[in-house]
């Protein structure tokens, strides 16, 4: 049978059970990926794109929600997945599998994240059976049909743009490419009454993990050619395009970010890695108060551990910081009122910064002891506390910490420390319960 004549509906009724996509799909026009390290130009011959199996059920973590949609930092793990696709400018199109009880909450999802190139289809009841209907969908086109199709379960949401690229590679030089890693344990056969049979050299053997890569014609005639104890128990796509189709994949090592969402241990793990990746970089803004200047210039000596960039303002070419996934630590005189940190919240809103992850914002207020008078003090928590739960709509997190300038070298070096540490901690831990407060360095 040519591939060209093979209909979906055809396709269907033979090897995958569910349905025609319940949704027509979308694919928004994509704009350019963000920065990535291989130009399209490079695929413009072979076009790539991906299938991401999200239909499970995630029974071993033991929860109701299927791992793919438990949330971190307020967006699904999927989520963090599509994004680490789209953001690869040579990738055209994404398709995302998911169960057809779920498809609304994954278009509501790509609507509320904005996310581009993605198209959502019904899954079926095992995980093949559900990229089996990935790939016939983004082979429904021919106009938009692959060269290179990209497997990669949606519950491995850190996977690298460097790795992909030698995936897709392989894949379009070889047919087939994947992903491995050195096995952890030893695997061992048992005998039926549950006994140790024999135990497999672990030197020579290497876990199978995503992303896996193939041409389309290869995973598409391997699913076309195999049986239903496949789909119904099969586990490796490798070992399909081997079996039907003679294609021996290039088995590439990867990094151990590859790994896979499983148990409820792993979605701690996973929360854990998504905070600090978005708590690296701070950039500290000194309105040109000397007096702040000199902050940030211990704060940087301090044990901060993150990473600072000290401007005056944001203006300029300093307006880039509200591009990347920086934070930011506003440092003002007792004299300057909230309006100086109020302009970096509309310039984070008008960038829509916060669209895929809270910004942390801190509002270092610098007081000397004739400032601290009462009705200073009632006076600003109150304001920050408004500012900062309207600027919770938006995920933005605003924090607000008490400094008071000591002539004492002793007590200022001491009072430094703990702006470091607590500014640290808040940018790191992102809690819901500080936002808003005033708190006392
Ligand atoms: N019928 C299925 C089963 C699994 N998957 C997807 O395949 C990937 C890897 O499978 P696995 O980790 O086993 O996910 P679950 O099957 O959901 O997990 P469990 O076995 O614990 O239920 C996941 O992204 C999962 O959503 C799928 O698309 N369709
Ligand atoms: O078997 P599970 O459905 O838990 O996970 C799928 C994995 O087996 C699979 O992603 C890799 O082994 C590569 O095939």
């Amino acid at each position: 049978m040519n591939l060209m004549e093979v209909s979906h509906s055809d396709m269907q009724s033979d090897y995958c059970e569910a349905d025609r996509p319940a949704h027509p799909g979308i694919f928004p026009t994509c704009e350019s990926g963000k920065s990535d390290h291989h130009p399209p130009e490079l695929f413009v011959d072979f076009p790539v794109s991906v299938v991401l199996p999200a239909g499970g059920t995630g029974e071993r973590t033991g929860l109701q929600t299927p791992k793919q949609f438990c949330s971190f930092l307020g967006r699904p793990l999927i989520s963090y997945t599509i994004q680490a696709f789209e953001r690869v400018s040579w990738i055209q199109h994404i398709v995302v599998v998911v169960a057809k009880e779920k498809m609304d909450l994954m278009m509501d999802t790509i609507q509320s994240f904005r996310h581009r190139k993605v198209r959502v289809v019904p899954g079926g009841s095992t995980r093949h059976r559900s990229i089996c209907n990935g790939v016939l969908a983004l082979g429904e086109r021919e106009e938009e049909r692959p060269k290179v199709v990209i497997i990669h379960d949606a519950v491995r949401p850190f996977v690298e743009e460097d790795f992909l690229y030698k995936i897709a590679m392989a894949a379009k030089e070889l047919g087939a490419a994947g992903a491995i890693r050195p096995l952890v344990s030893t695997v061992i056969a048992t005998t039926s009454e549950g006994y140790l049979d024999h135990s497999l050299e672990r030197a020579k053997y290497r876990a199978s993990e995503m992303p896996q890569g193939f041409t389309y014609d290869v995973i598409y005639q391997a699913y076309k050619r195999c049986t239903e104890s496949d789909f119904e128990f099969g586990t490796e796509c490798l070992h399909l395009a081997l079996q039907y189709c003679g294609t021996n994949a290039k088995l590439i090592e990867g990094p151990p970010t590859l790994w896979k969402v499983t148990y409820k241990r792993d979605l701690a793990a996973a929360e854990s890695i998504i905070k600090e990746s978005l708590s690296r970089s701070a950039c500290v803004i000194t309105g040109g108060l000397a007096q702040a200047a000199s902050l940030a210039e211990e704060l940087q000596k301090a044990s901060l551990d993150v990473e600072l960039a000290v401007v005056p303002d944001l203006k300029g070419d300093n307006a880039r910081y509200l591009f990347k996934e920086w934070n930011f630590i506003h440092v003002s005189g007792s004299r300057s009122p909230l309006t100086e940190v109020e302009a970096v919240l509309v310039a984070l809103q008008e960038e829509n910064r916060a669209l895929l992850h809270p910004v942390v914002v801190i509002w270092v207020r610098l007081s000397s002891t004739d400032e601290l008078s009462i009705s200073g003090r009632v006076a600003e928590p109150a304001a920050i506390t408004d500012l900062a739960s309207r600027a919770k709509i938006r995920n933005i997190l605003l924090y607000g910490i008490q400094l008071h300038q000591s002539k004492d070298a002793g007590r200022w070096e001491g009072s430094v420390s703990r702006v470091a540490d607590i500014a640290s901690a808040l940018i790191r831990e992102r809690s819901p319960a500080l936002v808003g407060q005033l708190l006392q360095a």
